[in-house]
């Protein structure tokens, strides 16, 4: 469903992703590992198209939206959910999923996804956990009903006994059939758990990938390590 095929691309002239490669079929899941400056969050970003290539393509559902800008792409079926636990501390939970979607029945049908919301709805966004924040965060971008979902490091900065929380609803959903995910994370066992294809990223270049699942992980493991 997503390919970057041949990608150099960076910030101003330094160049952060050299000649990347990877592809996710539709219905699958693919998590990028990698060290602190790898180059993760900009792959993501290149893909979403905050940031433009320097050379090679990007593909959806293997036409070549290289030069297509974010909008279009969301309209094509990315959805993307930025590292940060982004939302309007302002607003409440209802008010920022309703900045998506006004239809009750499509409300409703995220909520079903994410219960622990259900009960905050009147709460100011900025009231809430990390935890919860995240939860919002990718309720939100759900509201947008896309194809794949782009997800930045989506357990960082979040109490180690809401993790399993926000693992379960990322799994449920990879799960779903319907929805292709491209994962950032660096709890290396639970990106394998849920990912049927692994990257691992260093200095910008792709230096292990193979099939994901709980049997990889001795391969990315040694692939970090180096
Ligand atoms: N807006 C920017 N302008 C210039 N350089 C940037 C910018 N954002 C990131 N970089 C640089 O690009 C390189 C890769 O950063 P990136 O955020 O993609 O890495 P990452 O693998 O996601 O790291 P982390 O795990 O710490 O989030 C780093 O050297 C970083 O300093």
């Amino acid at each position: 469903m997503l390919e970057l095929r041949n990608v150099t691309a960076g910030y101003g002239r330094t160049m952060v992703l050299n000649d990347v490669s990877i592809d996710i079929p539709q219905g699958g899941a693919a998590a990028i590992m990698g060290h602190n400056g790898a180059g993760k969050t900009t792959l993501l970003r290149v893909a979403v198209g905050l940031i433009p290539v320097k050379s090679g393509q990007v593909l959806l559902d293997g036409v070549d939206v290289t030069k297509l800008r974010p909008n279009g792409r969301v309209r094509r079926g990315l959805g993307y959910v930025p590292q940060g636990q982004l939302c309007f501390p302002q607003m409440t939970t209802l008010e920022n999923l309703q900045l998506v979607s006004r239809v009750k029945s499509e409300v409703d049908e995220v909520l079903d996804t994410f219960p622990a919301l259900a009960g905050l709805l009147p709460r100011r966004a900025g009231l809430l956990s990390g935890g919860q924040r995240q939860q919002l965060a990718i309720a939100r971008t759900l509201l947008t009903k896309p194809r794949m979902l782009i997800l930045d490091e989506p357990t960082e900065g979040i109490q180690p006994n809401v993790v399993a929380e926000i693992e379960q609803v990322i799994v449920g959903l990879s799960q779903r059939g319907d929805l292709s995910v491209l994962l950032v994370e660096q709890h290396v066992g639970f990106a394998l758990r849920m990912t049927d294809k692994y990257y691992v990223l260093e200095s910008g270049r792709v230096t292990s990938s193979g099939a994901g699942g709980a049997g990889a992980e001795g391969a990315v493991r040694a692939a970090m390590a180096v």
